[in-house]
């Protein structure tokens, strides 16, 4: 009974690992993935080992290399953990610990022969990797918050079972040591496998969550210079908007285009033309606030929507970026480009929404690039009292 319970164990770690192994190579090799398939193929092999035990040259080399795989293992899941969450981790640190916890092992399999010890110390271990692993999901701001929760949760679950595993373990050597055995073996073989399963679930739901999330990010930014895309800013956009709408506050819209951006990348070449639009992003992304709502929305064509800001403040923002532009040339190698832009400002009327405002603000553009370009523009009455009865 117990063998075919540690065969399909043996499976399910196996399957386990796979799914971990394909998550790394799939989608951008997350190197956490690949940690948690190695820390399911050593529990594979723990399983093995467990599985064969009357097959091994003797009890020690059982206990040692059971003891072994289960410390490996458990680093491993731990690491991967840290390295999830971009927590730094010292892997000579990690290699100490090995080394100590399997010396201590020997110690007490060779030298000191201790049932008791030589049992608690790899789910005494675990316990404490599954309760820092634990903590440190519950207290990580990373989204998305379910699935880290739920995994923390399973992980204190399964890290609380084994610390009752190794209370019990340290019981063996008392003169109860039958009743122990009998109740380390409900424990192992009766809660350990469901929770298992459980925590093997919980760690692909986080792989899947991530995985979603960041599908979701890839369609509202843009790759190049990491601000929302224009999908991105119209739903940033949407929510200032509502939330000044409410308030009854102003808000103000702001197209800015790079001048003779053409002529940039026929000189000096694409990439050259990449450059200058990840600095020109750079400078505007640090001439808003953070609550202003900012993305690409074309080739060379950025917006920033103000909320709580009227027309001339956003002129005034607007004249500081050029001045900003100007003061920073863009350097690579032997080039040095000062970049110029073109602005159309519209300040939020009542008869707007959010189609009209960007008509007018790139209408005001439009105008700014007629004037000469390298000038900013503010949508005027006349083309509000137009924007307003088309639409
Ligand atoms: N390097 C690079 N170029 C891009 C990208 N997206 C669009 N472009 C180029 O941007 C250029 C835009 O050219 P135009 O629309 O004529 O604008 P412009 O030369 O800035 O002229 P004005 O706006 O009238 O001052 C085109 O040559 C596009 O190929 C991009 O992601 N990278």
């Amino acid at each position: 009974m117990i063998d075919y319970l540690l065969a399909s164990l043996v499976v399910i770690s196996i399957v386990l690992a796979g799914a971990n192994y394909l998550a790394y190579r799939l989608f951008e090799r997350p190197r956490h993935a690949l940690m948690w398939a190695v820390a399911f193929s050593l529990t594979a092999l723990q399983y093995l080992i467990n599985l064969v035990r009357e097959e091994l040259p003797s009890a020690q080399f059982y206990w040692q290399s059971a003891n072994m795989v289960s410390f490996a293992l458990v680093l491993f899941a731990l690491w991967g953990h840290r390295e999830r969450l971009n927590l730094h981790t010292d892997w000579r640190y990690l290699l100490a610990c090995y080394t100590v916890l399997s010396l201590l092992s020997a110690v007490f399999i060779h030298l000191y022969p201790l049932d008791s010890v030589r049992t608690a110390l790899a789910p005494g271990f675990t316990f404490l990797a599954m309760t820092h692993i634990a903590m440190v999901l519950l207290r990580s701001t990373r989204e998305p918050r379910l699935a880290q929760w739920v995994a923390a949760v399973i992980h204190l679950l399964f890290g609380l079972t084994q610390g009752l595993s190794a209370a019990i373990a340290l019981n063996l050597d008392s003169d109860s040591r039958e009743a122990m055995t009998q109740l380390y073996n409900t424990v192992n073989f009766g809660l350990m496998p469901t929770l298992f399963i459980a925590l093997g679930i919980s760690v692909i739901f986080l792989l899947a969550t991530d995985l979603a999330s960041r599908l979701s990010t890839m369609a509202l930014v843009d790759s190049l210079t990491q601000l929302n895309n224009r999908r991105g800013y119209l739903l940033a956009t949407e929510s200032l908007w509502a939330r000044c709408r409410r308030n009854n506050k102003p808000l103000s819209l702001m197209i800015a285009d790079i001048d003779y951006f053409k002529r940039i990348n026929d000189r000096y070449g694409h990439s050259i033309g990449d450059r200058a639009l990840q600095h020109f992003a750079r400078i505007l992304r640090e001439s808003v606030r953070v609550e202003d709502a900012l993305g690409r929305i074309g080739g060379e064509e950025f917006a920033v929507t103000f909320g709580e800001k009227n027309s001339a403040e956003v002129e005034a923002i607007a004249t500081r970026f050029r001045a900003a532009l100007a003061r920073e040339p863009l350097c690579y190698g032997s080039v040095e480009l000062e970049l110029r832009a073109s602005f159309g400002i519209a300040e939020w009327q009542d008869k707007d929404d959010l189609a009209s405002l960007l008509k007018r603000a790139d209408i005001a553009l439009y105008e700014a690039k007629a004037a000469g370009r390298d000038a900013v523009m503010v949508s005027g009455d006349r083309s509000l009292v137009g924007m307003a009865s088309n639409g």
